[in-house]
C-alpha cells in the first residue's frame, strides 16, 4: 500500500486516493458534512441510517450507489430486497446533498462517494472516531435485488454463515467483528431478533434471561412489526464499545450479534479485546471501513457519475 491509496481487495488495483475533491470541488466535504449534521440534530438516529447505507451498497457489487437507484423498466432496484425493505432510511438526505452539489459543481460528486463520505460523517458526529475517506468512486448504471438479497448477512446468521459473506466480498474474521461493531448505534424491528426472544442462540440458553424478558415485553404489543429497541441498550446513539461490553453481558440484540461471543472462540477474543480498549475498536474500525469502502469500486470510466441518485443519467 502507497501512503495515499489502498489496494483495492477485490481486483487488486490501485483505484480510489484520498482528498480528489480538494481540487475538482473543495466545498464538497464541507457541504455533505453539513447535511448530516443537520439531519442527525434533528434525528439523531439518521447517524445510524446513514452508516448502514454504506455498508447496503458496498455489499451489493462494490461501493457504486446501487442501493439508491429506484426500480425501472429495466431493472429492479434493491430497496425491496429483504434485507432493505421497510428498513433502508436516509434517501432523503442523500437527495438533498446532491441537489446543492449538483449546483456547485455539477456531475463531480459521485453518489458512492457521497455514501462513502456521509457514513465517515455519520460516525464523527456520534462521538465515534474520524478518518481521511477514500474518493474517486463511480455511480452504477444497474441494480441487482437478487444480490441484495443473497450477499447482505442476516440476523440469524452462524458466525460461519458472517464470516463466509464477509469473505465472498474480501472481508475477514476481524472487519467482520470490528464492522458489527457498528450496532454500537440505531435501532432494529423485533422481527430481526425474533429469534433470541425464545432464550435460546445458536449455542446454547442465554445466559442474561432479564434482557430477553425485556424484550419479549417489548415486542409483546399488536404493533410489534413496526416496534424498535436499540441495538445498543446503554449508549444506543453514541458511537463506543459499549456494543462489545453488552455482548459479554448477553445483551446483544440480534442472533448475529449475540453469537460473536457465544458461538465462536475467535470471534469472542476479539470482541472482548475491543470491550476493554475503545481505542483498539476505533483504529479496527476505521481501517475496516476503509477496506469495506473499497470493495469493487467503478473507476476510470466504468459507470457514470449520476445527477441524479434515484437514476442513472
Ligand atoms: C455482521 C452482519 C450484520 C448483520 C446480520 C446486520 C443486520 C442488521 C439488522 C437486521 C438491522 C436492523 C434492521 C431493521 O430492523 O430494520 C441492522 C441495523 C443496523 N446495521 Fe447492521 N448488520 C450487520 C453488519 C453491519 C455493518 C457492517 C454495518 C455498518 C458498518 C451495520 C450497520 C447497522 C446500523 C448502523 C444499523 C441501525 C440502522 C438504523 O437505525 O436505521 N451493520 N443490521
Ligand atoms: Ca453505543
Amino acid at each position: 500500500n502507497t501512503p495515499n491509496s489502498l489496494k483495492d481487495e477485490a481486483c487488486g488495483e490501485v483505484s480510489l486516493s484520498f482528498g480528489i475533491y480538494l481540487d475538482i470541488c473543495p466545498e464538497a466535504e464541507a457541504i455533505i458534512f453539513s447535511w448530516v449534521a443537520k439531519a442527525v440534530s434533528e434525528d439523531p438516529r439518521m447517524a445510524a441510517s446513514l452508516l448502514r447505507l454504506h455498508f447496503h451498497d458496498c455489499f451489493v457489487n462494490g461501493c457504486d450507489a446501487s442501493v439508491l437507484l429506484d426500480d425501472t423498466d429495466n431493472f429492479v432496484g434493491e430497496k425491496t430486497a429483504a434485507p432493505n425493505l421497510n428498513s433502508l432510511r436516509g434517501f432523503e438526505v442523500i437527495d438533498a446533498i446532491k441537489s446543492e452539489l449538483e449546483v456547485v459543481c455539477p456531475q463531480t460528486v459521485s453518489c458512492a462517494d457521497i455514501l462513502a463520505t456521509v457514513a465517515r460523517d455519520s460516525v464523527i458526529l456520534s462521538g465515534g472516531p474520524s478518518w481521511e475517506v477514500q474518493t474517486g468512486r463511480r455511480d452504477s448504471l444497474s441494480a441487482s435485488k437478487e444480490a441484495a438479497n443473497n450477499n447482505i448477512p442476516g440476523p440469524n446468521s452462524t458466525v460461519a454463515t458472517l464470516v463466509a459473506k464477509f469473505e465472498n466480498v474480501g472481508l475477514s474474521l476481524n472487519d467482520m467483528v470490528a464492522l458489527s461493531g457498528a450496532h454500537t448505534i440505531g435501532k432494529a424491528r423485533c422481527s430481526t431478533f425474533s429469534t433470541r426472544l425464545q432464550g435460546i442462540n445458536q449455542n446454547g440458553p442465554d445466559i442474561n434471561l432479564d434482557f430477553i424478558a425485556s424484550l419479549q415485553q417489548l415486542c409483546s404489543g399488536s404493533d410489534s412489526a413496526t416496534t424498535l429497541a436499540h441495538l445498543d441498550l446503554v449508549t444506543p446513539a453514541t458511537f463506543d464499545n459499549q456494543y462489545y461490553v453488552n455482548l459479554i453481558s448477553g445483551e446483544g440484540l440480534l442472533q448475529s450479534d449475540q453469537v460473536l461471543v457465544s458461538g465462536d472462540e475467535q470471534t469472542r477474543q476479539i470482541v472482548e479485546t475491543y470491550a476493554e480498549d475503545p481505542f483498539v475498536f476505533f483504529d479496527a474500525f476505521k481501517d475496516s471501513m476503509l477496506k469495506m469502502g473499497s470493495i469493487g469500486a467503478l473507476t476510470g470510466s466504468s459507470g457514470e457519475i449520476r445527477r441524479n441518485c434515484r437514476t442513472i443519467n
